[in-house]
């Protein structure tokens, strides 16, 4: 039985509020005059005005327990990108998902923010300033991207503005800042085994990268303008920093600030991206007996020698949405929050 929550309530729930996005989203809700519970399978932190709820998101009653008297929700848990555990992926994403949905309605939620992704649309091939109206990729390149696919359609499609739950998707992409355990620390450990020498490619692919405080805002635009009759209600968003830059510039630009050297070297996409697929073939062959992880999977080839940027015009209409903060800016600060991860260091 659904409670419902009074107009103007400014308690909000935030699932995966312990991780990367999550915590920043936390910090500027409290800001804003939020009261923030998080979900999460873990506490990483504590903060004060905020209250931590530990439990799976594929279990209803633990959600139900969290999401009393709360108004707005923010989905943006999801199992590690990089991991191949097909099953995870399928639990989390996509029964999970159904979960939070149910949960949502029967704690009489009123609106709900999904974290999707724009390589929702992404096969592995070139995008130039995507429109949120592209397919969703008929060949997703792996699980994740495939379970992402069905998370956005579940929570768009609960969208139901006579039954007043509203739902939206705001689709981040190549998301870093301060704290981000895995662009910045994948890209350092690479470097410091001396595998950044090489450019895939001829170095001219374009690519977005959102500094964490942009998808914040976003998120917290898409909540507030998600009202009945809103043109965002049950619609997708790229949230990008809307300025695409090449993606071997971007890398080297954080390389050189943290005192490594730029990729120099190049070489052709084919032959990389082949060879990560043999390499990769060869691990699933091995799997019963070694077990390891190359650095260049063909998903990581693909994103790292193909144009991928997407268009944000849709958030700037609709909601108003310009970013807050430079790429130059972005780079620099996150740069400067990772003293442990300099040469040297
Ligand atoms: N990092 C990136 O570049 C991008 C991320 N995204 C999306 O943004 C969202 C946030 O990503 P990050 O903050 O980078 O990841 P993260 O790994 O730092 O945070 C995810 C959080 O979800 C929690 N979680 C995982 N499984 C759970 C479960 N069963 N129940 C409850 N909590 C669970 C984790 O404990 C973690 O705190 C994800 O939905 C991701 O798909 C989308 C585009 C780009
Ligand atoms: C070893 C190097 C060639 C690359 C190091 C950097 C990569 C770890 C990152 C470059 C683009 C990133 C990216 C994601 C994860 C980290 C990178 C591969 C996502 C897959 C994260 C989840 C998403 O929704 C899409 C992202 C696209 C870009």
């Amino acid at each position: 039985m659904a409670t419902r929550v009074r107009p103007g309530n400014k308690r909000c729930a935030v699932i995966g509020g312990s991780g990367f996005l999550g915590r920043h989203l936390v910090e500027k809700l409290l800001d804003r005059g939020y009261s923030v519970s998080v979900f999460d399978i873990r506490q990483s932190y504590e903060l004060p005005g905020v209250v931590f709820h530990m439990g799976d998101l594929c279990d209803k009653q633990a959600l139900l327990t969290a999401l009393k008297d709360v108004s707005l929700v923010f989905h943006c848990a999801s199992p590690f990108p990089g991991s191949d555990d097909r099953a995870l992926f399928e639990r989390v994403n996509i029964q999970g998902t159904q979960t939070v949905i149910l949960a949502c309605i029967e704690a009489g939620v009123q609106k709900l923010v999904l974290t999707s992704s724009a390589s929702v649309v992404y096969e592995g091939t070139d995008i130039k300033n995507g429109r949120e109206d592209l397919p969703y990729a008929k060949k997703p390149i792996d699980y994740y991207t495939a379970t992402k696919i069905q998370q956005e359609k579940l929570v768009l499609e609960a969208c139901d503005q006579q039954k007043g739950f509203l739902t939206v998707a705001i689709r981040p992409h190549g998301i870093f800042g301060p704290r981000d355990p895995q662009l910045v620390p994948i890209l350092v450990d690479t470097a410091r085994r001396g595998k950044m020498k090489f450019i895939i490619g001829d170095g001219s692919n374009l690519v977005d990268f959102t500094f964490v405080e942009n998808v914040v805002h976003g998120h917290i635009l898409a909540a507030e303008t998600l009202k009945s009759n809103s043109p965002i209600c049950g619609k997708p968003y790229h949230i990008t920093n809307d300025e695409p830059v090449r993606f071997w510039d971007f890398m080297s630009e954080v390389l050189v600030g943290l005192g490594y050297a730029a990729p120099r070297y190049h070489l052709p996409y084919a032959l990389v991206y082949g060879l990560a697929l043999l390499l990769w073939l060869l691990t699933l062959v091995l799997r019963p007996f070694v077990s390891f992880k190359p650095t260049f999977t063909p998903m990581r080839v693909a994103l790292a020698g193909t144009h991928h940027y997407y268009s944000c015009e849709r958030a700037k209409e609709d909601m108003g949405y310009k970013p807050v903060v430079s790429l130059k800016e972005g780079i620099a600060r996150t740069v400067q929050s990772y003293p442990h991860l300099r040469r040297g260091a």
